[in-house]
């Protein structure tokens, strides 16, 4: 059967980019196509948060500042928005009163897009979405790898009591058995912890840890093939915290730690992924009043192009 042609982005060199709403990359609503490839969805959600508030503000800021990307990538030489219908499903919305309820409610949403065929390219939002949004993938995929680029763990237990927090999700999806205990890495983890403890139970729960340290002494491409070796042929989903880069890099975050990711290794290393078997991901933690001329914003919407361009390469090697 063949599929009709994508339908793209508007074309910048026609229309200015900074005109009309923005959705991500300019790319079509959802609504407009009917069905994607790839759903880029916003969960404006951060009731989850330790730190400085602001994340549900994320997904549009990081959709506006996507309105300079283009539809030929060259680092991974293909034009994603060609190769697989990229769309743009709007927001989530999400209780900021209920955790529980925003919990919910993300998960059913999630349910809902991978039903029809999408995978997700989700834009937070704090990191308490990764938790259904990973229930709602494993429910379809199975146990999945998980490539988790963080500052922090987030394999905390509770908060002030609380199961469903920013530093929790990785911890619950263990125990609800979401994921493969095989092939979980934390990328970019650094900074204060509360003790030792934290990196013990973070390694029962089965986590190997690359840190930002082991990023800048071992080089992206040898992070990369150790990455790709433990996720093998296994369903992947990447969940990138962008606080994972440095504060100079992507000030505009809840919870800033020193001695973080370049957004050039970032990249590289997500574009070393190429071949695995993405299945969805994330962005989360973009909190724009902290951040200084999009600078965070840029930095998320080309992590999110390099993710959407590996899924869009992936959908279209299934499809050859
Ligand atoms: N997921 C993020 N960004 N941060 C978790 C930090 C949890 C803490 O305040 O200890
Ligand atoms: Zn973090
Ligand atoms: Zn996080």
């Amino acid at each position: 059967m063949s599929t009709p042609a994508p339908r793209g982005p508007v074309d910048s060199s026609r229309v200015p980019r900074y005109a009309g709403p923005a959705t991500f990359a300019r790319l079509p609503r959802l609504d407009e196509v009917g069905r994607a490839d790839v759903a880029v969805v916003g969960v404006p959600f951060d009731t989850g948060v330790s730190y400085r508030p602001g994340a549900r503000f994320g997904g549009n800021a990081i959709r506006e500042a996507s309105r300079l990307l283009r539809p030929y990538n060259p680092a991974q030489d293909a034009s994603p928005f060609a190769l697989a219908q990229v769309a743009d499903a709007g927001d989530v919305a999400a209780n900021p009163f209920d955790i529980n309820a925003a919990v919910e409610t993300v998960e059913a949403a999630a349910d809902g897009l991978l039903a029809t065929g999408a995978r997700l390219m989700t834009l937070g939002g704090d990191h308490t979405i990764a938790l259904p949004l990973l229930r709602a993938v494993a429910r379809k995929h199975g146990p999945v790898a998980l490539l988790h680029f963080d500052a922090h763990l987030d394999t905390w237990d509770t908060y002030f009591g609380a199961e469903y927090t920013h530093g929790t999700p990785f911890r619950r999806a263990v125990e609800e058995g979401l994921l493969d205990t095989e092939a979980l890495s934390h990328v970019g983890t650094r900074g204060p912890l509360y003790g030792k403890q934290d990196l013990t139970d973070d390694e029962k729960l089965g986590f190997g840890i690359v840190t930002s340290a082991d990023v800048m002494r071992r080089g992206v491409d040898e992070v990369a093939q150790q990455l790709r070796e433990r996720i093998g042929d296994r369903p992947l989903y990447v969940s990138v915290d962008i606080d994972v880069l440095d504060p100079a890099h992507a000030p505009g975050t809840g919870t800033p730690e020193a001695g973080g990711l370049t957004s050039r290794e970032l990249l590289e290393i997500l574009r070393g992924l190429a071949g695995c078997r993405l299945v969805s991901a994330d962005v989360v933690e973009v909190a724009p009043a902290y951040d200084h001329a999009e600078i965070t914003a840029v930095a998320a919407s080309h992590t999110a192009y390099e993710l959407t361009t590996l899924m869009a390469r992936q959908i279209a090697g299934e499809r050859a």
